[in-house]
């Protein structure tokens, strides 16, 4: 897998501000690496017994001037990569998002949100860390090694004196090596198991109601409980080998130190060098120490964003199932008839076509019914219809034009899809109805609220259509929930117009209601109605009864009733339950 994927646009955009602040940062190392130097000329100077007041001051003054330097151009250095890190938060997130947008219903039923929302947040902000700390250390810390070792290398110090004394951090690239792809494993797993974690959450969370009503606390608890010490083990694991790594690092710093103690030392009683050449030393070796252990945690940081940036590009390099063909064309769905011909669509994986050899036309401005037992196909063909899934090739056409020639906003635009569980977003009850059709004035809005009689009920909260709702709409009941969504259906006034058992939760006055309201508003526009009740159906053109994803019959409600099978037992049951409940 390539790890560039994300990183090549990020520093076609930035680097200039990388370059610029390497500038900066190379600039306050050469200033910095003077400063041993000084001490050294200072003590030379003040050892031959010439030292005057006035150089004190100047000394001073040199430092000062070292020292200010340092931290303005090395701090303005530090300020331009850390705009820089935040620019790839930024970027990142909106380039996923897009991504995200584009992938399949089946993707996210496949991999579930919480994996992504880890990647989304965790993964990113590890690949930032790298891209702002990360390499602004290893800029300061790589441009001091180098200029401490040039300042070095350009004093008076014997050359085979600075080698004794570095020869032991020359061990530092070794230990890298070795301890880098332990490290990244190891932190592989413990971003693996995060995100295992948010999954779950995630989950239990949503379903906490469930949890509660079916007093299985006790087994969740274990079960996260389970999933939080898979964590705690492999962090445990990672932190092991990284202490021991980042140990290491200032070990070999102090055999230095004491490389350059003993030799210098030694030849400077032996008057080889001066005493400001060994104070100059041993101030440029603890001086090489600090960015050495640095550049130890940056390789860890890069080592671990790696990992992150590896699954980032993995997502990015998923391929949506669901694309757009070139040369695609819009569809007139208000004049265009939809033709299903030898329709079977199974679900990847799945043993068993979910549907099967459906024939069917919808001419434009119809009202069709589907009824069927659960699990026969019905929303699947709703989801066929809007493209969420890919029929083979030519089994759905619009006019003449196959479905997956058609261009995705044109399809979706011209569908108003009511489903089942309308989920509603955390916003105010006008936002959610409006969703489909922004530029809604509020007379438009409240004609929908009324057709999918939810007005009442939204009137009657303090703000109104203004009522924000908690996460996912909880402070709507069930039914009121189901409403407000087929009033975001109605508002669209699509050319197609699909009820998902959209009615399902509302009472049989209520639902006679909306399908009147319906049958008025949708008079010249297509209608698909699926639903259990046959109330809410029969007013249809034609009425298709699927079982096992089949077409069973076919007709209108009264040829239906008229011939034995599933319709009309369905009707004898439903209308038997009606009779049943009114004689009450
Ligand atoms: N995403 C999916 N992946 C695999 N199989 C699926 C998926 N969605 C539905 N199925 C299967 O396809 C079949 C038809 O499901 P579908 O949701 O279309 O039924 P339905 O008639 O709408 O049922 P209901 O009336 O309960 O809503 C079922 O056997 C179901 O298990």
């Amino acid at each position: 897998m390539q790890s560039t994927g994300l990183l090549k646009p990020y520093f076609a955009r930035t680097w200039p501000i990388y370059l610029g602040a390497f500038a900066l940062h190379a600039t306050a190392s050469v200033v910095y690496a003077y400063f041993p130097n000084l001490l050294g000329f200072f003590t030379d100077q003040l050892q031959a017994g010439d030292l005057l007041r006035s150089d004190v001051a100047r000394y001073s003054l040199l430092l000062l001037t070292v020292g200010a330097g340092h931290a303005l151009l090395g701090g303005y250095g530090q300020y331009l990569i850390m705009y820089a890190g935040r620019l790839f938060d930024y970027l990142t997130r909106r380039r996923l998002y897009t991504h995200f947008t584009a992938l399949s219903e089946h993707y996210y039923s496949r991999n579930g949100t919480g994996k992504l929302l880890s990647t989304f947040m965790n993964d990113v902000t590890g690949v930032r860390e790298s891209l702002s700390m990360g390499i602004n250390q290893l800029a300061m810390a790589s441009l001091l090694v180098v200029s401490c070792l040039g300042a070095m290398a350009l004093s008076d110090i014997p050359l085979y004196l600075i080698a004794a004394s570095v020869a032991p951090l020359l061990f530092i690239p070794w230990i890298v090596m070795r301890f880098g792809p332990v490290i990244r494993g190891r932190s592989h797993q413990v971003q693996e198991s995060l995100a295992a974690m948010t999954a779950s959450a995630e989950e239990q969370f949503g379903g906490i109601l469930v949890t509660k009503t079916f007093a299985v606390e006790p087994i969740m608890i274990e079960r996260f409980g389970a999933d939080v010490d898979r964590i705690r083990d492999h962090q445990l694991s990672l932190v092991r080998v990284s202490s021991l790594f980042q140990a290491l690092i200032p070990f070999l710093g102090s055999m230095s130190l004491i490389a350059s103690l003993a030799l210098g030392g030694y030849l400077a009683l032996a008057g080889t060098i001066s005493l400001g050449d060994f104070v100059a030393l041993t101030l440029y070796v603890r001086m090489l120490m600090n960015p050495l252990q640095q550049l130890g945690n940056v390789i860890n940081t890069l080592q671990r964003s790696r990992a992150s940036l590896e699954r980032l590009n993995g997502l990015m390099a998923v391929r949506p199932d669901i694309v757009e063909a070139e040369d695609a064309v819009p569809a007139r769905l208000d004049q265009e008839a939809i033709r299903l011909r030898d329709l079977t669509f199974s679900y990847p994986g799945a043993p068993e076509p979910a549907l099967a050899n459906l024939d069917l036309v919808i001419e434009p401005g119809m009202t069709l019914g589907i009824v069927g037992r659960t699990g026969s196909g019905k929303t699947t063909l709703a989801k066929l219809l809007l493209r969420a899934y890919e029929a083979p090739a030519g089994s759905i056409r619009i006019g003449g034009t196959d479905i997956r020639d058609i261009r995705l906003d044109s399809l979706r635009g011209q569908i108003g899809y009511v489903p089942q569980d309308g989920f509603l977003f955390s916003a105010t009850i006008r936002d959610n109805i409006v969703f489909g059709k922004r530029d809604a004035g509020q007379t438009e809005v409240e004609a929908a609220a009324k057709q999918a009689r939810v007005y009442d009920n939204i009137v009657a909260f303090p703000d109104g259509f203004e009522t924000k709702l908690g996460e996912r709409g909880i402070t709507l009941s069930g039914g009121q929930r189901q409403r407000a969504s087929l009033a975001r259906g109605l508002l669209k006034q699509a050319p197609l117009l699909i009820l998902d058992d959209s009615v399902s939760a509302v009472d049989a006055v209520t639902e006679t209601e909306i399908v009147a309201a319906l049958q008025e508003e949708r008079r010249e526009k297509t209608t698909i109605i699926i639903a259990h009740r046959i109330s809410a159906l029969k007013h249809a053109n034609l009425i298709i009864v699927l079982d096992g994803g089949r077409i069973a019959q076919r007709g209108t409600h009264e040829q239906l009733i008229a011939e034995p099978g599933l319709y009309a037992e369905l009707y004898a049951i439903q209308e038997e339950g009606g009779q049943h409940a009114a004689s009450r």
